[in-house]
Parts: C-alpha cells; structure tokens; sequence
C-alpha cells in the first residue's frame, strides 16, 4: 500500500519539533505524545528535526524497532553527534561490523567479567564521599553524580587514576559535552566549535592511553582484563591480528563516556529524592543495607555476594526506572521502503520511538502513577517488549550490569552513612534531553556518625 500514516508534517524545516521540545523542558513530554494518540492511533507522522518522521507506539512497535532488520532500520545519530563521537562508534554501526565491536565491548562488560571490579568501583565511591560530601551540610546531588560516575568510568574502563592526567581528561569532556546538544554551527567561538576542538582534544588523550597500554602488553606487565583499551586490544582473530581498530577503540571510548555516565547518575540522583520523599521505601532499603553493612567489619569492601542480597533496592531502582526512564526515546532511519502496520514507510523517514509511553500504559502497569517496587517481583509477569529501560534487541544497552553495579553501590553508601533532607520540595523535572530535578536536587545532608 502507499498509504502514509495519518498526521501532517508541519511548517518545512521546523515541523513539530519545537513543541516537543518545549514538552520536554516542561515535562509534559508525554501528554504531548498522548494527545497525538488519542488524535491519530499508535502510528503517526510529523516532522522533527528537518525530517519526514513516523511515530510508533505499543509493545508490537518497539518490536519492530528494536528487533527490526538492520538492513531495513539502521541507527543513526545526527551528523552533530556524530562528528563529536566518531563515525566508528556502536550507534553507527550496522550488521557484521557492529556485532564485532559489540561482542569485544560486551567481553569486558558482561556480569562475569564485572565481578572483579566490584571493590575497585566500591573504592571509588568511598573515597568521593571522603572528598565531596564528608564535612559538607549541603550539597547538589546530580553534578556531583555525574562526577563519580564519570570518574567510576575513568578508572575501570580506561585505567586513568585519580591524578593531573584525569583532571585534564574530565575538563576536556566537560567541554566536549557542553556543545554537544547545541546548534551545530562550527564557526569560531561557537558552543558546537569549541565541542569538536575538546573533542579532538579526548581522542588524542585516548590514542596516548592505547599507546600507553599497548606498550604495556607488549612488555607483558599488563594483564588483558585490567581495563576495557587493555582487553579491546588484547582480542584477536586466528591470526594473531587485532579485531578492533584503534579508531574503533577511541570512537567506542568516546561512546562510552557519554553513554554511562549521564544515564547513571539521572538514576542514582532520582533514587536519593525518592528516598526523601517516600519513608516507607526508604526504610525498607535501609533494612536490606543494615543488613549487609553489619556483617561487615570497618573499612572492608562490599563484594559480588553482597550485590545479590540487595534484591529489593534494584526493584525500588526499576521502578524509577520505569517512571523516570533517563533515555526518553530515540530514533531509527529507514534504509528501505517499508510496510508497518498497513502504512507505508517511506525510505530515508526517521522512525521516533518512546518506549516511556508502555511503562505508564495502565493496561500494562495497572495505577501507572503509583510508585510500587512490589510490580518486579516477578518480572516474568511484565509482556514483553512493555518495559524497556535499557531498549531491547540487538542494540540493548550493553552498560546494564555496569549500572546496576554502581547504582547499588552508591545506594548502600549513602543509606548506611547519611541522612538527607531535600532541599527543594517540588517533585517535578524537565528535560535536557535528560531528566533534571529543580536545580540538580540540592540535599541537605548529616553524617551518621553526628547523629
Ligand atoms: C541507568 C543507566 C542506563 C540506561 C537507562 C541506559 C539506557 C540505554 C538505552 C535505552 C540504550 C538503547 C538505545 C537504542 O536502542 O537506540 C542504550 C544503549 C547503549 N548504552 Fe546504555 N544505559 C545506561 C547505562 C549505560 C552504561 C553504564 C554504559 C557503559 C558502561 C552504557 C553504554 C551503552 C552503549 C555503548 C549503548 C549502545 C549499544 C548499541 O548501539 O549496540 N549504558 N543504553
């Protein structure tokens, strides 16, 4: 059929772009998209960002995104992302060539592999609690997240220790991520110039780390495991020669430090407001930790066996997930004509997908809007494809257990060793695209040891 989905693409060029956006920083992002439900069905098309675009919504369209041929539904970013991150990133890849750099990322990323690391990262959050919340009576919660989690990053996954070398690497990324969502105008003086000169700026840093590590494994004094360069470069094929190339590497590198740490601590920041706000959750967390931290003698690590007692806090954790989701939607370019639905897809269409809009579906998740944790219990009961936090398919986010990780990490440090109260009361967020408390959540904290 050459039947295109019901709905207009707006004024040229602008089309519906800036009412989403203004949706999004007023955080009616989702009565925007429920409104063009009720309006046009689950499938729709508008215009955004200069391009013809079809909106999908419900539990059989994020199949058909997320497991869609890659043939016919590639990923792509806009050309601005892409010359920040790299065209040799995952999220530019397709079918043979982003298995392969997927596979060599998932090695280092994948539970097994993680295990080890649980003390190093524990390390890391204890010693910013040291520097940036000890002998502190206020503090802002999400910059400070977004430090850790960035230095968390640092440490594990590119073996850069605390030192002037990270210093230089965070300003430099800093930044870069600062005109990465601005207009892309590269002219002297812009936001966007001055992101692409950071950027070129990182990748020179991450070359010399590959040098660094390279050299390292070549004398034999590194082990492949110890870091994610080290084990990217440590992978070979029958050959003997390296799978991944050292553009791959600094791309994917590049990836990797804004895919985790901005999702991350959104979570981790959303977790301690909802521990403020809801004491029944709270105490409830609170038991779980004390009940691990007492068996634990002063100083001493939490440890792989100590994340798999802390089942209720990961559920209070999928919860705000579901109802705070860090990555909002995302989209998908058709490389073919398609048929969906009895529509007509067009090729060269953007496809905009909101996974969001199944986690508030009260079919699905019956009171949507009432935080219970109690809905994960047993999660076999969610349908698929209904909640997607992570996305689905081939391109699911390979950093789950890396964030789960964290998240309970910072979690069991925070209830054992602090109370807090909010600063500023309202429950209300907007996002940049990212959620964003009212002023990044300013706490009022006190150590337990003064009480
Ligand atoms: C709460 C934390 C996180 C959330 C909610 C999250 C969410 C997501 C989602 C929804 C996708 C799929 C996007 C799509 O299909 O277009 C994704 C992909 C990805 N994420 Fe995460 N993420 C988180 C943490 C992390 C961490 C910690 C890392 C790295 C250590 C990471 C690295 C990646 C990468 C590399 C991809 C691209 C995968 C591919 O295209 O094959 N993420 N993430």
């Amino acid at each position: 059929s050459n039947r295109l989905p019901p709905g207009s693409l707006g004024v040229p060029i602008i089309g519906q772009s800036l009412g989403l956006l203004r949706a999004m920083k007023a955080n009616t992002a989702e009565k925007w998209i429920k409104q063009r439900i009720r309006k046009y069905g689950p499938i729709s098309k508008l215009s955004l960002f200069g391009k013809p675009t079809v909106f999908v919504y419900g539990p059989a369209a994020n199949k058909f995104v997320f497991n869609g041929d890659s043939s016919t539904i590639a990923n792509q970013q806009p050309k601005s992302i892409r010359m920040i991150l790299g065209d040799r990133c995952l999220l530019e890849l397709s079918g043979q060539d982003h298995k392969r750099v997927r596979d060599a990322l998932v090695s280092f990323l994948k539970p097994e592999s993680l295990k080890k690391y649980v003390e190093k990262i524990d390390g890391e959050i204890r010693e910013h609690l040291k520097l940036h919340w000890h002998g502190k009576e206020q503090i802002t919660v999400l910059p400070l997240m977004k430090t850790l989690t960035f230095n968390i990053i640092c440490s594990l996954l590119f073996g850069l220790e605390r030192g002037p070398k990270r210093d230089q690497f965070v300003s430099n990324f800093e930044t870069m991520i600062a005109g990465m969502w601005s207009v892309p105008v590269n002219l002297p003086f812009t936001r966007y110039n001055g992101s692409l000169k950071a950027s070129a700026r990182v990748q020179n840093m991450v070359k010399d780390l590959i040098q660094e590590k390279r050299k390292k494994l070549e004398q034999k004094t590194a082990s492949p495991h110890q870091d994610l360069i080290t084990c990217l470069l440590s992978i070979r094929d029958e050959n003997g020669q390296e799978v991944i190339t050292e553009k791959e590497i600094v791309h994917n590198v590049m990836l990797v430090m804004v895919a985790g740490h901005d999702t991350s601590s959104v979570l981790i920041t959303f977790l301690v407001r909802l521990l403020a706000n809801d004491p029944a959750v709270y105490a409830a967390v609170l038991q779980e930790q004390e009940e691990i931290a007492k068996d634990k003698s002063m100083g001493e690590f939490l440890t792989w066996e100590d994340l798999t007692k802390m089942k209720y806090t990961w559920r209070v954790a999928m919860e705000t997930l579901r109802m705070i989701p860090p990555v909002f939607g995302g989209f998908r370019n058709t490389l073919k004509d398609i048929e969906y639905d009895g529509y007509h897809i067009p090729k060269g269409w953007q496809i905009f997908w909101v996974t969001s809009m199944t986690h508030m579906d009260n079919t699905i998740f019956p009171e949507p809007s009432k935080f219970d944790p109690s809905r994960f219990e047993n999660q076999s009961s969610i349908p698929p494809y209904c909640y997607l936090p992570f996305g689905a398919g081939y391109r699911i986010c390979p950093g789950y257990e890396f964030a789960r990780i964290e998240t309970l990490l910072v979690i069991h440090r925070l209830v054992t060793q602090f109370t807090w109260k909010l600063q500023c009361s309202d429950n209300v967020f907007s996002r940049d695209p990212m959620p964003v408390p009212t002023k990044g959540l300013p706490i009022q904290i006190v150590p337990k040891n003064l009480q």
